[in-house]
């Protein structure tokens, strides 16, 4: 299959004062349209970086990043992006937020209004579509976010870490409604995490970043019985808890630690998540 999004060669140096420091090295990565791909890795190993490159939010300083074969050389409507942070508008209400790509792209106009009343009724906001963020729960906020984001159909969804200020219960809500609606919609996602327990549950594959800077470790791919569910069930399935354990071990290793650097209980990797 061809590839949707493609990082050949890629290398990203941050210059400052100190001079320049690379937080991506080498990094080649291909992934297929309609697929689901999460990057972990310990705190500082370039997930963000990976991001802002495929997004065209920041160019490399060496090698290529591509779009469906077309070079990335800026922002794309083609991407969309999610963050942990919703950055809804406080003055405007849901579903003013949620058109907002519509009108900075001159794009608002009844089409465009159906489009996210659609969206705002598929993610049980119909009723909330008139309040302001102020007067949501954070996990409606995040639903808000995502209608936005989706609300333009673009072809890739990236995340970074969108569901880890949520409580429990609502990330996997969440989990489950974006593995349900990417799916259905055939859009790729890359996500990044330091839940590995989410990372094994949404993805087709996981890829292991090393401690810094970033270099692929290692690329799991996820058992068909796993993908086959949506996020909450699969953590049922038997071969689960040997995926994890698996993933588990690997970034132990990409940390450089042993069996003795696990943390706390080990499915995450910094005590931000
Ligand atoms: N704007 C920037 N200027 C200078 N250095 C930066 C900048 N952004 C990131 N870095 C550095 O680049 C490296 C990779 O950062 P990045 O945020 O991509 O890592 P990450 O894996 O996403 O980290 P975390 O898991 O903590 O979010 C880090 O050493 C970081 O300090």
């Amino acid at each position: 299959m061809d590839a949707m999004l493609r990082l050949s060669g890629v290398s990203h140096a941050y210059v400052g004062p100190g001079g320049a420091a690379l937080a991506v090295d080498g990094l080649n990565l291909d992934v297929a349209a309609g697929e689901f791909v999460s990057l972990v890795g310990p705190s500082g190993c370039g997930k963000t970086t990976i991001l802002n490159l495929l997004a065209g939010l920041i160019k490399p300083s060496r090698g290529t990043v591509e779009l469906a074969g077309e070079k990335v050389s800026g922002p794309n409507p083609r991407i969309g992006y999610m963050l942990q942070q919703d950055y809804l508008f406080p003055w405007r209400n849901i579903r003013d937020n949620a058109l907002i790509g519509f009108e900075i792209a001159g794009a608002r106009g009844p089409e465009a209004e159906r489009r996210v009343d659609r969206l705002l009724a598929e993610f049980g906001l119909a009723g909330a579509a008139r309040r302001f963020p102020h007067e949501l729960s954070g996990g409606m906020r995040q639903r808000a976010a995502l209608v936005r984001t989706l609300a333009r159909e673009p072809d890739v969804l990236l995340l970074d870490e969108p569901f880890s200020a949520l409580d429990l219960l609502i990330r996997l809500q969440l989990e489950d409604l974006v593995w349900e609606t990417v799916r259905a919609r055939g859009v790729t996602a890359v996500l990044v995490t330091h839940d590995l327990e989410e990372a094994a549950a949404m993805s087709d594959r996981v890829v292991i970043l090393d401690a810094s800077p970033g270099r692929i470790r290692t690329v799991l791919d996820v058992p068909a019985s796993i993908r086959a569910r949506q996020p909450s069930e699969a953590r049922w399935e038997p071969e689960f808890g040997p995926l994890f354990h698996r993933l588990r071990g690997m970034i132990q290793d990409s940390e450089g630690g042993g069996p003795g650097h696990a943390r706390g209980a080990g499915t995450q990797l910094d005590s931000r998540a």
